[in-house]
Parts: structure tokens; sequence; C-alpha cells
């Protein structure tokens, strides 16, 4: 673990990640493979400490008790404010959205600060504290019937990603975009699947979210951010705020279950009572209450991918991305993982899902969204798997 922490608000830049694979996990030094010129600089975004507040919640003894799982976030008693900074910057569908209601959610590495004398950040709070006080929050950000993009739009709300012409071209394969000509908006709180044969392009499409990948061109933005033109040095800001799952966990082979998931956060700085707060904290939440002390390979595949997940939340973000996240995984595990990460959606968290797994997206009827050669050939609001091959 060592001295990975910077000081409160010295702006020192962020100690080096130890290994790489754990580079989505947002160190500040962090390169995208394809970005040249990095600019040293120091960190703008220097930790602030944030009151370290714990969610009462009922430990979990296995993977299939997912369902009782409590999120931090919509528990009467927890104060939304602190326990899920991201969704700050959600505006209310019943505000007018200022237009740099979307940027904040670059700006602000953690809750706003409540002292703030800025009037629109103090709305912006109160805002959303009423909106999570509505009983309707769940039908406005998760809408069961009607078209979720409709309604986001007609409550002013702006897309969380957003992707307009998006193209990527592999120099090693010019003739064959790995994306092409791609458009999708995707709001705040939703659940999407993204599906298609082996090398349609999906993992691409992912890895521009996070800047893994820059496309050849087209727009693509998170949050208001584009993506195409901000500067190299908020790349790992961004990468801060977006959880990520992988197919085969990536989770570090000597750190136990707690270290894996305390590393996520020593490499962004935050103090060591936080961390020792939260990480037993979010193990517990997926059910790892008993395994904290336990080495990866001491762990089923379902278990070390719940240590990813853990891993990916304990910073709470408001973007999920999961590659292929039960592709290693028998059925019934996957089903666990499944409604892990539904139950973290239902906090607000907008999730995407690359997977080749029909049956769950076939029982799930979330919305779906097809590529096929770097197409989007469907987009559905309740979709199912469709007639793809594995
Ligand atoms: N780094 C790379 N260099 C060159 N070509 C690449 C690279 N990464 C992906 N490709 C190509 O881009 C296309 C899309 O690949 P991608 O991995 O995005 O597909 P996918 O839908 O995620 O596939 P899978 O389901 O097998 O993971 C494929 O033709 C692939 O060969």
């Amino acid at each position: 673990m060592g001295n990975h922490f910077r000081k409160p608000g010295d702006g020192q830049a962020a100690p080096k990640v130890e290994d790489p694979r754990l580079s989505v996990v947002s160190a500040d030094d962090i390169v995208a493979p394809e970005d040249t010129g990095f600019e040293p600089v120091t960190d703008p975004f220097a930790y602030t400490p944030a009151p370290d507040v714990t969610a009462p919640v009922a430990p979990l003894d296995m993977a299939d008790a997912v369902d009782d799982i409590t999120m931090p976030s919509l528990d009467a008693d927890m104060d939304p404010q602190v326990t899920q900074p991201g969704l700050l910057n959600i505006p209310s569908p019943t505000d007018p959205v200022a237009p740099s209601s979307a940027g904040a959610f670059m700006t602000s590495a953690g809750a706003v600060d409540p002292a703030s004398t800025d009037v629109s950040e103090q709305k912006q709070v109160a805002s959303l504290d009423a909106a999570l006080q509505n009983p309707d929050f769940t039908s406005v950000f998760a809408p069961q019937v009607d078209s979720r993009k409709k309604m986001a739009r007609d409550a002013g709300v702006e897309p969380v990603i957003l992707m307009e012409h998006l193209t990527k071209i592999y120099a090693a394969q010019p003739n064959k975009p790995a994306l092409d000509d791609v458009n999708i908006e995707i709001y705040p709180g939703e659940f999407v699947f993204l599906v298609g044969h082996s090398g349609s392009g999906k993992t691409t499409l992912l890895s521009t979210l996070m800047r893994d990948v820059k496309p050849t061109s087209g727009r693509v933005l998170v949050a208001g951010q584009d993506l195409m033109r901000i500067k190299n040095r908020k790349v790992p800001f961004l990468r801060r705020q977006i959880g990520a799952v992988f197919q085969d966990f990536k989770l570090l082979p000597n750190k136990t279950a707690y270290e894996n998931v305390a590393f996520a956060l020593e490499c962004i700085g935050k103090p060591r009572g936080v961390i020792r707060s939260q990480v037993p904290e979010v193990l517990r939440l997926v059910g790892l209450a008993d395994q904290m002390d336990s080495m990866p390979d001491q762990l089923s595949g379902g278990e070390q991918q719940r240590v990813a997940v853990a891993r990916a939340m304990v910073n709470r973000p408001p973007l999920l991305i999961c590659d292929e996240p039960t592709g290693n995984l028998d059925p019934a595990i996957s089903l666990g993982i499944m409604k892990l990460l539904e139950r973290i959606n239902r906090t607000g968290t907008t999730v995407i899902v690359a997977t080749h797994d029909r049956a769950m997206v076939d029982s799930m009827r979330r919305r779906v969204i097809a590529l096929e050669a770097g197409h989007v050939i469907r987009d559905q609001e309740r979709g199912g798997y469709g007639n793809y091959g594995a």
C-alpha cells in the first residue's frame, strides 16, 4: 500500500501505478495508448477530503443474495449528496438545464463543496436532493414504459454519452473500419446492452468512452465533454469517473480482495481513513464480507468478478462500463453478477454492458444496441439479443 496518499489539496501528482493492468482505475500518470505528448502538469483536481460516510447496509452471505443488496445512495437515511457524488451532476428534470451542468461531471473530483458560494452549484445540489426524495425518481431516470430518450429530452436532461458520426479505423485495417458512422445517445440512469458478433466493434466503442482509443473522426461526448478535444491532462480525471469491469477480472494476483479494492482508492489519493471504511463496505455490498483477505486464486470466478465490480464501484462513478463481465462465468453466477449490475444501475449509475450472453439479454429486456461491422444496426428500447452467433 505504501505512502500513496496526497495531502488534501496539496495539488501534487498522484503516485505512479504499480501495475498497468489497473490503468482504468485511473492513475494520474496514465497516457492513452494512442495519445502522444502527455503533459505532465500539476494535477488541477487535487483531492479535497469529503466527509467519510459509511452506508448502513445489510451484509450479504452469498452470491445469489445480491437481490438483497441495499445500495447506499438510495437509502432513506443516507445523504445522497455525499454518498454518490457523481450523481450530483445529473440535473433534475424539473430544472432548466444549465449548459454547464454536464461539464460539471468533469470538474467535480468529489462531492460539491457544501460551503461553496457558487449559486448554480448549490442549486444543482438542492435540485438533486429534491429529485432523489421524489417518489417518481425511478420512473424519471429508469422509465418502465415510455421511451427513455423522449422522456429525458422532454425533461431537458442531457445525454451522458453522445456519439456523432463516430468512426474508428485502425492503421492495421485501413479498409475495414472498426466503427463506422456510429450515432448513439445514452441518458443518465440507463442500462444498455451492447451486442454483436465478435469483431463488430463493441470493445472499440467502449474504449473510446475512456479515451483508450481515439476515434478517427466524429465526436464522442461523455457528460458534455468532447473527448476528441479534452486535454490529455484531463483524461485521468475522466477515467476516475468511469468504473470498468472486464471479462478476465484484471485483479492483481498478489493482493487480497481488500487490497485490490483499496488500491483503486489509493491511486486517486483517498485518505487512509476513507479507504478503511469504504473498502469493507463495498465488499460487503457484493457479498464478500467473509473473503476480504482471500487472494484472487482462492476465490471462484464469480467471486473474483464481484471483487472487480466492487473495485469499479468503490469510487461511486456515475458511469459503469462492462466488457463481457460474465464471459468467463457459468449461467447461475452470471445471473448474480448481472443482478448486481442492475442493482447498481437502480441507484442512478449509467451502466453499459457489452455481452454475448443471449439468455441474459433476452431475460432482462433492457435497451439493446446491436453492432455489425462497426455499424449500429439496431437500437431498441427493450430488446432481446437478436440473431447473432457467438
Ligand atoms: N488494436 C487494434 N488494431 C487493429 N485492429 C483492431 C484493434 N482492435 C480491434 N481491432 C479490429 O477492430 C474490429 C473491432 O474489434 P473489437 O475488438 O472492437 O470487436 P468486438 O465486437 O469487441 O469483438 P469481441 O466480441 O470478439 O470482443 C475487429 O475487426 C478487430 O480486428
